[in-house]
């Protein structure tokens, strides 16, 4: 995957590019990330970026020549890709659309700064957007940095089978089960025995029970999103059960 990344602060990639999932999957090949700062299309003495906003107010609003640049030079480089504006306005991305998104060969990323960017530039060169939660960020840099750490985990070669995304809380819409490693003993408290087992098909059902307990409890929104199976029902109910006799 190819990705475009409009910002006034490109430093920031470094997040992404130099640790982690996401840098070894730049230096395997597997995703690239180009910036265009549009300083860089600035033509005053003082490199201006910002405008003042019409009707008053205040901030400052992204001056739209140097964005406007930018973007058409990102486009030449990626003539594929849709622009995605990052924005508390946006479709709030969950992991169905991280899923959606990886199947894309090509992507930019105009990350907005001080009040956002002029609705009509949005309107003619932006194609979609989206928001990563209901608050308002200093920019979209964090936010679309976000986006590209939760897409390449699900690229194809990106993460051994040893950090398999398919076992990932949220594939299957629940939230993550317990995890623990050692000491067995941690300041009195004890692994729970199933796990010290070596019995695999308990230990998953085990899992998968603590999985939907925790979504239970905790964010009973999401079940009414997934479609449980028979075996995920039969450990739901048994764990309500348990909670409630
Ligand atoms: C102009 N700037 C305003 C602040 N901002 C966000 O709060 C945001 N972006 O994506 N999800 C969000 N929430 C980015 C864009």
């Amino acid at each position: 995957m190819k990705i475009g990344f409009i910002t006034l602060f490109p430093e920031m990639l470094a997040a992404v590019t130099d640790y982690g999932v996401t840098g070894r999957a730049i230096k395997n090949g597997l995703l690239s990330l180009q910036s265009w700062n549009p300083r860089d299309f600035t033509h005053d003495r003082h490199q201006t970026v910002d405008d003042r906003p019409y009707g008053g107010g205040p901030g400052m609003v992204m001056k739209t020549e140097p964005l406007s640049d930018a973007l058409a030079a990102a486009r030449q480089a990626l003539p594929k890709a849709r622009v995605a504006y990052l924005s508390p306005q946006g479709r709030p991305l969950d992991q169905a659309a991280l899923s959606e998104l990886a199947t894309r060969e090509e992507w930019i990323l105009l990350a907005g700064r001080y009040e956002g960017v002029d609705e009509r530039l949005l309107q003619a060169e932006v194609d979609e957007e989206w928001s990563i939660g209901d608050y308002v960020l200093s920019g979209g840099e964090l936010a679309g940095m976000v986006m590209i750490d939760g897409v390449a985990r699900l690229l194809p070669g990106v993460l051994g089978h040893a950090q398999s995304a398919v076992e990932d809380s949220f594939v299957d819409g629940l939230l993550d089960c317990p995890h623990y490693t050692r000491p067995e003993d941690y300041r009195g408290e004890q692994v729970p025995e199933v796990l010290l087992s070596g019995d695999h098909e308990r230990i998953r059902r085990w899992r998968l029970k603590q999985s939907l307990a925790r979504t239970w409890e905790r964010r009973p929104d999401l079940l009414d999103r997934v479609t449980l199976n028979k075996e995920q029902q039969e450990l739901l109910a048994e764990y309500i059960s348990e909670q409630t006799s």
